[in-house]
């Protein structure tokens, strides 16, 4: 976790409107330098929408964001220069070579003489893509392209990267070498802001802001948004299990009762899921096997809030 208290992000009631449609509203956020901070939401949230605002590339139509010490608004090209930003499609040219993409960046970033070349040959490094220097960024796998994308948005050394769900499409080994690789890069002290689907890495992040419908409905460190859930879970096998789904799902507080292969989980707002589900199971007669208590996920934090908004 960063102990520096220096603010990276600092964004104010930040909001964007297109037309009547309200993108992002009233969102305030700080992030602290070497900071991970992960955005969660589901599909037309408003996190891309406030990511292009922290980047100085979207105007604000409502509130002020202060980014690496310059304000959106009035500097987004102060903003744009000192910040890497790492787009859904990567932003990559596809009939250009790994060498002349990052060539280009390092070209768009100012980088001259010694200090371009040295780090060029760092980024090639890190990113083990030296042996592929020819190749056409359009011909790499999707691990490759990211792997060439975060060398790209990384090449002048920006104190804060942006990443706009950067490991979507990527299988999980080259997830996993990634997120290492970002953790590395937060350890040198760069902050990273992060949007992902992906929940696994939503626990890799400091902190975390729940986003829906634009507004932020919870933030903070993974696990205190885990507490704030309330949620308790009980897993267990039974043998009828469409049976046991209809019984469960009745039980007071149940947010959701979900198949893992052959494991049912049972995840309950407020209460003791083991003894009521044993008791609903015993009740009818069902067989229950290997029942016991599991800790919450922000997976499951996240279902529940994004279902207690869709039936608000
Ligand atoms: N340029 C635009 N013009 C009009 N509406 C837009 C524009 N950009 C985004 N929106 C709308 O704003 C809302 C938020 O979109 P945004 O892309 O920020 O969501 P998101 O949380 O990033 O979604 P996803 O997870 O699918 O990437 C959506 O309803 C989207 O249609």
């Amino acid at each position: 976790m960063p102990d520096s208290d220096e603010l990276v992000v600092d964004a104010q009631h930040l909001s964007r409107r297109f037309g009547a449609h309200v993108a992002v509203r009233d969102v305030s956020l700080q992030v602290r330098r070497g900071e991970i901070f992960g955005v969660l939401g589901p599909n037309g949230a408003g996190k891309s929408t406030a990511l292009r605002m922290l980047c100085g590339v979207l105007d604000p139509t409502g509130g002020r964001a202060v980014v690496v010490g310059h304000d959106v608004a009035r500097e987004p090209e102060r903003v744009k220069a000192n910040i890497g930003y790492m787009t859904q499609s990567f932003s990559l040219y596809t009939d250009l070579t790994v060498a002349e993409n990052i060539g280009f960046y390092a070209s768009l970033y100012g980088l001259a003489g010694a200090a371009r070349r040295r780090r060029i040959d760092a980024v090639l490094h890190e990113s083990e893509l030296a042996a592929r220097t020819g190749q056409l960024a359009g011909e790499l796998s999707g691990g490759w392209k990211q792997r060439l994308a975060l060398a790209c948005a990384t090449i002048h050394q920006p104190p804060l990267i942006f990443l706009d769900e950067p490991t979507a499409g990527v299988d999980p080994l080259s997830r996993r070498e990634f997120w290492e690789r970002i953790h590395g890069l937060a350890a040198a002290g760069t902050t990273v802001v992060v949007t992902t689907h992906y929940m696994d890495e939503a626990e890799r992040c400091h902190r975390l802001a729940f986003i829906s419908h634009g507004e932020v409905f919870d933030s903070g460190r993974p696990d205190d948004i885990v507490a704030r859930a309330g949620l308790a879970i009980a897993e267990f096998i039974v043998d009828d299990v469409d049976q046991a789904t209809y019984l469960l799902q009745g039980l007071p507080g149940v947010e959701e009762c979900a198949h893992y292969g052959r494991v049912l989980r049972l995840a309950v707002h407020g209460g003791e899921p083991v003894a009521a589900a044993r008791a609903r199971l015993d009740r009818a007669g069902l067989a229950v096997h290997d029942m016991r208590e599991s800790r919450a996920t922000v997976e499951d934090a996240f279902v529940a809030m994004v279902r207690r908004e869709r039936r608000a």
